[in-house]
């Protein structure tokens, strides 16, 4: 029996503590870096990073106060005093002082002579697609951490898998309006997507994309815009393709553009594209229905053809601050899914039977990376599906 089949009764077996782990659980070493110059800095530099950690869920929930009053909206009008902002957000003034330094503190706002106003940083946050309605869609998430250690026991029934009601099939996702809710969250983040998707990712030479779990058409909507001969098809759940015909028609690409309704659990994949994208889908499924999904895949390609995922991936054997802690978390949540490294996507990849599979590194990793794969027919690789 392994130590973790044992259980708690049995004893871990202690390796040695690196020396570094050594002196930083030692008081009397904290104390005396806090006297040397060189090491005064180090430990300052460290003691803030930790104490960033111990304050994030009050840096998160400062945001979101400042998001749902309006405030940064307000300032993005121009400069304004405390009371004109604590007036219409029906918050006493003294209040309202403490959230202003405290978006002050986070670099979003700051104040001059009496006016408050925007930053930089402030105004990027206005300016990101779909990072106001990330915000704005968190207390679920809180709601489903506010017990982490029945939570991480597996003892609760967390919210957020009825927020996202596609991942249990396709029955789940009848609903229009939840379809429309979730797709437009989707939608609103994915132009930083499909920007570092088409940073990372060569189309020319493809002549017909099929995105697989495309939602609304944002990410075929870009690509067909950087390449303009590009024939497309969308495939996703009947309740959120309606969606796509709109944003097709807007952007001038109806003609270019086949919409097809469907489950990839249970209906086959059209074939006729010679590659297949899968953006922000793996993370929603469990392995056993990506790797189904993987191979319908691969049934769906004709030889030399390519296989496209991006998607937010963690950082395997370096654990990544924001894939790891976030995503991670956030597809525990949800219940079915969970973040994939881009060697564990590779794996997936090349056990589905493609080959020559790449991992690029994002841009932004949190916002997502690439892997790639070509599926090339011989007796070794065949599959069924
Ligand atoms: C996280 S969203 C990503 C949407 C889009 N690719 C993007 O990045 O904005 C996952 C998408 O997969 C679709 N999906 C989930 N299960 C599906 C299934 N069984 N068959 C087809 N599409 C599915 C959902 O409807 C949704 O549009």
């Amino acid at each position: 029996m392994s130590d973790a089949a044992a259980g708690p009764a049995a004893r871990p077996v202690r390796a040695r503590q690196p020396w570094a782990v050594r002196l930083g659980l030692s008081p009397r070493f904290h104390a005396f870096c806090a006297k040397v110059p060189g090491l005064r800095h180090l430990a300052r530099a460290e003691g803030v990073a930790l104490f960033d950690i111990v304050q994030g869920f009050v840096q998160s929930q400062a945001l979101l106060a400042l998001v749902e009053f309006r405030v940064l909206h307000r300032l993005a009008e121009g400069p304004a005093p405390l009371a004109a902002l604590a007036g219409p957000a029906g918050v006493p003034t003294e209040r309202m002082a403490i959230l202003m330094k405290a978006g002050a503190g986070l670099g979003l706002v700051a104040e001059r002579r009496g006016m408050w106003r925007l930053t930089v940083r402030g105004a990027a946050f206005l300016a990101v697609p779909g990072l106001e309605a990330m915000v704005r869609h968190h207390p679920v998430l809180y709601r489903d951490l506010a017990d982490p250690v029945a939570f991480f026991r597996g003892e609760t029934q967390p919210e957020l898998a009825g927020f996202w009601p596609y991942v249990f099939g396709a029955g789940g996702a009848a609903d229009p309006e939840l379809a429309a809710r979730y797709s437009a969250l989707m939608a609103d983040s994915q132009g930083l997507v499909a920007a570092d998707t088409l940073a990372a990712v060569d189309f020319r030479g493809v002549r017909h994309l099929m995105d697989v779990g495309g939602g609304t058409g944002a990410f075929l909507t870009a690509v067909g815009s950087a390449h303009p001969g590009l024939e497309m098809t969308l495939f996703d759940l009947p309740a959120v393709v309606p969606g796509a015909e709109a944003r097709f028609a807007a952007a001038g690409m109806r003609g270019r553009v086949r919409i097809v309704p469907g489950s990839f659990r249970d209906d086959p994949l059209p074939s006729g594209a010679d590659a297949i994208s899968l953006v922000r889908v793996l993370y929603d499924h469990a392995d056993a229905t990506v790797a189904q999904l993987l191979r319908a895949v691969w049934a769906a390609l004709p030889e030399g053809g390519r296989i496209v995922v991006s998607e937010p991936m963690g950082g395997g054997d370096t654990p990544d601050r924001a894939t790891d802690v976030y995503f991670s978390v956030y597809t525990l949540a949800m219940q079915t899914g969970r973040v994939r490294s881009g060697a564990e996507i590779t794996r997936l990849l090349s056990a589905a039977g493609f080959v020559d599979c790449q991992f690029r590194q994002g841009f932004r990793p949190f916002v997502t990376s690439v892997v790639t794969g070509v599926k090339t027919v011989s007796d070794s690789t065949q599959k069924s599906v």
